[in-house]
């Protein structure tokens, strides 16, 4: 080697030193690199200088030279490490996020108590369904139908609107499978009007059918959570696991980054003012260090091409994970939206007015801002149903829920009490300004232009109200309600009263 090229060799070697320098530190704080290029250079250079080594040769002129693009190479190789190692950081996150996520849905959705044999369990478990309201109501219309069949009534409407009522709490069911079919059988028999002394049996059918199928529901949940939670199990484990070999893989790289750097600063530093012969010897070892380094780094990139496609296979697997949850929570929401509606007026039914009821109180406790009660009541509905037929009043109904909704403001809530009542709940409405809008809903109803048989027909509803005071429960303050409203009736009817 002449001088000139003596010197050109070490300022390209300082510059490698130099970028492989910036190449580590990059690698432990630094900003993103390029994309790694083509090529095996590293590769190529080695096998340069080992042949010559082995054959005891000179190096080649143009060997050195390539040095800097060797520099390049290694910068590119760690590069890839360096994204492997913030794909790594990322996949934790994402799969820390979708765990998180799926464990939230999993609590969301655990609302099955575990499975038990008694049958009073059985009915604690309905209140989870939102079904007791459901269960006592059968209760009622067991009792009923046995007093039904100890002294038949005189009227025989009465058999008829505990057949009809019968019918309405199943629309409210809405179980699949066996008990589905079974119910709709019951169903079609109550249309036909059964003869009453087979009522009470009936009732008590239902009564289990109802219970069978939140048993059915509960097991089901049991089952699809007991599964998510096994593969997230699962999931997590093997997460962990190539976590940390993934890490283990990085820091070998990272060490093998530093280790060839070394070799490479030590070749450098050995250049300077030493013989070719001598400048041979120095090499060649190193040389055979980085030709193991090199093969150990291939090893390593198998293992890490392996490691990210389990990677790859477990993200679809928790992607895949999570669209099931997700469709699980829908399910769950749309039934539970559908336990808290009245099937026939499509408003809010008792369940949902308890729950917020309840909410409302706490708040109103707390923050003391007006809450009011009203409990609206039709007028004489029992006639509509004797004169035009209950699908007329299931019509009437459905219309006077409607208008009460619309006539309300949004942050009002009204939902269906029970046959024909209707409870609503109004915040923020000082006790002066209450009249106003429950004067305006009586006259709303009042107003509806009903016609049936092509008769024009006026209806009515009665309205009691009150607005919860201190040392008021939630009983108490609906029990001032109702007197309101029987005293609104005892007035005349189509009134307002307010306690
Ligand atoms: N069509 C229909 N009728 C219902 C429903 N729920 C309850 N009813 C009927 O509503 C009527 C209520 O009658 P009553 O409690 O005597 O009261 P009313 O006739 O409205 O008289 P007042 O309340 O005293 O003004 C009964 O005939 C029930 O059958 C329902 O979902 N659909």
């Amino acid at each position: 080697m002449n001088n000139l090229t003596d010197k050109q060799t070490l300022k390209e070697l300082s510059c490698v030193i130099d970028t492989l320098d910036r190449v580590l530190a990059d690698l432990q704080h630094g900003e993103p690199l390029p994309e790694p290029g083509s090529g095996h250079l590293l590769g190529q250079w080695h096998r340069l200088f080992a042949g010559n080594a082995r054959a005891r040769q000179e190096p080649e002129p143009d060997a050195l030279p390539v040095l800097p693009q060797l520099a390049a190479t290694l910068e590119q190789q760690l590069a890839r490490l360096r994204r492997c190692q913030r794909r790594f950081d990322q996949l934790q996150q994402l799969g820390g996020e979708q765990l998180l996520q799926a464990a939230r849905r999993l609590q969301l959705a655990a609302c099955a108590p575990p499975a038990s044999a008694s049958l009073v369990q059985e009915l604690e478990s309905l209140e989870h369904h939102g079904y007791p309201g459901r269960v006592w109501s059968l209760f009622e219309c067991y009792g009923q139908a046995l007093a039904q069949c100890a002294a038949p009534p005189a009227e025989p409407d009465l058999h008829h609107e505990l057949c009809y009522k019968l019918q309405q709490l199943i629309d409210e069911l809405h179980f699949t499978g066996e008990v589905g079919a079974e119910l709709t059988a019951i169903q079609s028999r109550l249309l036909d009007k059964p003869r009453p002394d087979t009522l009470p049996a009936l009732c008590l059918r239902l009564i289990e059918l109802v219970i069978e199928g939140c048993r059915q529901e509960r097991q089901q949940s049991t089952r699809f959570l007991t599964r998510l939670n096994g593969s997230l199990g699962d999931m997590h484990h093997h997460f962990a696991i190539s976590l940390s070999e993934g890490q283990a893989l990085f820091d070998a790289r990272a060490h093998h980054g530093h280790h060839i750097a070394g070799e490479l600063r030590a070749i450098g530093e050995h250049l300077v003012g030493q013989s070719d012969a001598a400048l041979q010897a120095e090499i060649e070892p190193r040389l055979r260090s980085i030709s193991h380094i090199l093969d150990q780094h291939q090893r390593l990139q198998e293992r890490e091409q392996s490691l990210l496609d389990r990677l790859d296979a477990m993200e679809q697997q928790l992607t895949e994970l999570k669209e099931e949850a997700e469709q699980y929570r829908q399910r769950l929401t749309t039934q539970n939206e559908k336990l808290f509606i009245d099937s026939l007026t499509q408003i809010y039914n008792r369940a949902a007015m308890n729950e917020r009821l309840e909410l409302e109180y706490r708040r109103w406790l707390r923050y003391r801002e007006p809450l009011a009660i009203a409990l609206l009541d039709i007028d004489y509905f029992k006639e509509i149903n004797d004169r035009f037929g209950h699908l007329a009043g299931d019509k009437a109904l459905r219309l006077i829920a409607r208008t009460i909704k619309k006539s309300l403001r949004e942050t009002d809530f009204v939902a269906r009490f029970g046959g024909e009542e209707f409870v609503i709940l109004l915040l923020n409405v000082s006790g002066e300004h209450l009249n106003r809008p429950l004067e305006t809903l009586r006259e709303e109803i009042r107003k509806i232009p009903f016609r049936f048989k092509e008769e024009r027909v006026t209806i009515t509803a009665s309205i009691g109200a009150t607005l919860l005071r201190a040392g008021d429960s939630t009983t108490s303050a609906l029990e001032r309600a109702d007197q309101a409203l029987y005293r609104a009736k005892h007035a005349g009817r189509n009134q307002l009263v307010i306690d």
